[in-house]
C-alpha cells in the first residue's frame, strides 16, 4: 500500500491496453487493481484481433487448398476440400475462451486485483465501481483510463445483429450469407472480405471515399486491390456511401454518391457487415470530477507520456491509453502506451514513438506498414525542406516467394534523400506482417538506408525483399 492509498495504480478497462499496463506495473513493484465491466480482455481478445485472426487462419487454409492452379504448380493435387462453418466458428470461439482465460490468470498470478463492475472517477486519485454488491470506492496514487472503443454505425444504418451487423457479431460467423455487402474498405472490411470470399460468399464492398483502402499507401492499396479484390467474387462501389440500410430478408441498401449525396442505386443482399470505423467508449467516466473533458470527437486528450490533458495542462496522477485516446487503434499500440504510462508513473520520463509502431491487415497475402505513407512523407518534406526518396522491390524477384509459388507482392521504402533516414516502409505480400518488424526497429532507431543496405539477410528468405529495397535506395 502506498502513502495511505488503497493502490499504487488502478486501471479502468481490462482490454489489451489495461492488461499490458498492469503487467508492467507489477514488474515495477506497483500494487495494482484493474476494473472491468464486461469481458476480460476487451475488444481484441473477445471481438477483435483474436477471433478475426482465427477465422482468417481457417479460411486462408480453405482458400489455399482450393486453389488448384497454385497447388498444381507445386505438383500437388487435392480434390473436394470441405469445411464446416460451425467448426470454423468454434475454432474462433475456443481460441477466445483460451486467451481470455490465460489473460485473466496472468493477472491473478501476478497479484493484480480484478474488480468487476463499471469504474469511474469520483475526484482526484479516487474511483468508484458499481459492483454486484453495491458501490465501492478506492483510492489510488495513479489512475489509468483504458476504456477502449466500440463500432461506429453511421446514421441511416440500422443494425439488428443478425442480417445487418458489425464485427462484434461478424466474428462469431453465425451464418455464411450467399451475398454479403461490406460497408467500408478499411482493416475490418478487408479482413472480412478475405474470410467471406475464401468461404464462397459473393461480396459487394461499398467505400465512401474515392479509393478503396484509403488509409493505406497508394501503391500498396493499388496492388492489394489487384490481388485481394479484383480476381475475387467482389463487386466494388467507390465514392458511394450506404445512405440507408434496412435489416431483413433481404437487407435493403440505399446507395448515394458521397460527394453529391444523390441517390445512385438500391441493392438487396442477404446480409450486411458495417465496418465504418470505431468510436471511443468514453462516456460516463467521471472526467468532470477532476476538471477534465473529452475532445470534440470524444477521445481522451493525452500527451505523448500518456498523461491526460485538460485545456492543454496535465491532470496530475491521471493517464489514458488505448483506443480511447484515438492515436492508433491497435492492440499493440494500446499496450505500448500502457507501458509508457507506467514508466512515467514510476518517475522515468518516456514518450511514445508512434512512427515506429507497425500495423498489419491479415489478409492473404498480408498488408503491413510502419511510419509514413509516401504522400505524408512528401508533405513533411515540403514543410521541412527535404526531398523524399522511394525504393521498391518485388516478391517476383525473390527466390523464397517463387519457391512458395506466391510471388505477388512488393516492399516500398520511403526515406529522406539528404540524410537517408527511413520514414516509412510498406509491404504487401506473403508474411508481410512479420517482415515489417525489421523496418519498425530501423525507424525506432532512426536508421538510414545506407546502414540498412549493409545488413546481411539469410538466403533464401522473404526478408531479402526488404534487403533489395534498401540496396535499391542507395544504388
Ligand atoms: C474485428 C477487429 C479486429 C481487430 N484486429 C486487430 C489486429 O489484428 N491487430 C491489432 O493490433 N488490433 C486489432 N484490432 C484493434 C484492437 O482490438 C484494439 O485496438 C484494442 O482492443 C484496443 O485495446 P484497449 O485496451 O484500448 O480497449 P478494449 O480492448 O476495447 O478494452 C477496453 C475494456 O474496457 C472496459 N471498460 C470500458 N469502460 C469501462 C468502465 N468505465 N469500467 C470498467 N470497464 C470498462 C470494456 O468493457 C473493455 O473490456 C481489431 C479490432 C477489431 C474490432
Ligand atoms: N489487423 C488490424 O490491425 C485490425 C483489424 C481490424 C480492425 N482494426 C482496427 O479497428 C479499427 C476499425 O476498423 P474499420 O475497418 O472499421 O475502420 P477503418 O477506419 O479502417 O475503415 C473504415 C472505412 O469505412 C469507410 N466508411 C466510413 N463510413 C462509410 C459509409 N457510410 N459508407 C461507406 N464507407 C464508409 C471509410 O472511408 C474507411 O475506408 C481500425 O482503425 C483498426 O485500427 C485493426
Amino acid at each position: 500500500m502506498s502513502d495511505g492509498f488503497d493502490y499504487d495504480l488502478v486501471i479502468i478497462g481490462a482490454g489489451v491496453g489495461g492488461h499490458g499496463a498492469a503487467l508492467h506495473a507489477v514488474s515495477c513493484g506497483l500494487k495494482t487493481a484493474i476494473i472491468e465491466a464486461n469481458d476480460m480482455g476487451g475488444t481484441c481478445v473477445n471481438r477483435g484481433c483474436i477471433p478475426s485472426k482465427a477465422l482468417l487462419a481457417a479460411s486462408g487454409k480453405v482458400r489455399e487448398l482450393r486453389n488448384a492452379h497454385h497447388l498444381k504448380a507445386l505438383g500437388i493435387q487435392i480434390s473436394n476440400v470441405q469445411f464446416s462453418r460451425e467448426d470454423i466458428a468454434n475454432h474462433a470461439n475456443n481460441l477466445v475462451s483460451k486467451i481470455q482465460g490465460d489473460l485473466t490468470n496472468s493477472l491473478k498470478r501476478l497479484g493484480v486485483d480484478i474488480i468487476r463492475g463499471w469504474g469511474k472517477l469520483v475526484g482526484s486519485q479516487k474511483v468508484s465501481v458499481s459492483t454486484d454488491s453495491g458501490e465501492k470506492t478506492f483510492t489510488a496514487k495513479d489512475i489509468i483510463l483504458s476504456p477502449g472503443s466500440i463500432p461506429f454505425v453511421p446514421p441511416g444504418i440500422e443494425v439488428d445483429g443478425k442480417t445487418v451487423f458489425t464485427s462484434d457479431q461478424g466474428v462469431k460467423l453465425e451464418t455464411l450469407p450467399d451475398w454479403v455487402a461490406i460497408i467500408g474498405s478499411g482493416y475490418i472490411g478487408l479482413e472480412f472480405s478475405d474470410v467471406y470470399s475464401a468461404l464462397g460468399c459473393e461480396i459487394t464492398m461499398i467505400e465512401a471515399l474515392d479509393q478503396l483502402m484509403p488509409g493505406f499507401d497508394r501503391d500498396i492499396a493499388k496492388l492489394a486491390e489487384r490481388v485481394l479484390i479484383t480476381p475475387r467474387d467482389i463487386e466494388t462501389h467507390v465514392g458511394i456511401y450506404a445512405k440507408r440500410v434496412i435489416p431483413g430478408s433481404p437487407v435493403v441498401i440505399e446507395l448515394a454518391n458521397f460527394k453529391t449525396k444523390e441517390d445512385v442505386d438500391v441493392i438487396e443482399v442477404d446480409a450486411c457487415l458495417v465496418a465504418t470505423g470505431r468510436i471511443p467508449a468514453t462516456q460516463n467516466l467521471g472526467l468532470e470530477s477532476v476538471g477534465a473533458e473529452l475532445d470534440r470527437r470524444n477521445y481522451i486528450p493525452v500527451n505523448d507520456s500518456m498523461a491526460v490533458l485538460s485545456s492543454g495542462e496535465v491532470v496530475p496522477h491521471l493517464w489514458a491509453i488505448g483506443d480511447a485516446t484515438g492515436k492508433m487503434m491497435l492492440a499493440h499500440a494500446a499496450s505500448a502506451q500502457g507501458i509508457i504510462a507506467v514508466e512515467n508513473i514510476c518517475g522515468r520520463t518516456k514518450q511514445i514513438d508512434y512512427e515506429s509502431i507497425p500495423a498489419a491487415a491479415f489478409t492473404h497475402p498480408e498488408v503491413s506498414y510502419v511510419g509514413k505513407t509516401e504522400t505524408a512523407a512528401r508533405d513533411m518534406g515540403k514543410e521541412l525542406g527535404f526531398e523524399v526518396g522511394v525504393a521498391k522491390s518485388y516478391y517476383k524477384g525473390n527466390s523464397k516467394a517463387l519457391a512458395e509459388g506466391e510471388a505477388d507482392g512488393m516492399a516500398k521504402v520511403i526515406y529522406r534523400k539528404d540524410t537517408g533516414e527511413v520514414l516509412g516502409v510498406h509491404i504487401f505480400g506473403l508474411h508481410a506482417s512479420d517482415l515489417i518488424h525489421e523496418a519498425s526497429a530501423a525507424i525506432a532507431n532512426r536508421q538510414t538506408v545506407h546502414t540498412l543496405a549493409h545488413l546481411v539477410h539469410a538466403h533464401p528468405t522473404l526478408s531479402e525483399v526488404l534487403d533489395e529495397a534498401y540496396k535499391r535506395a542507395v544504388a
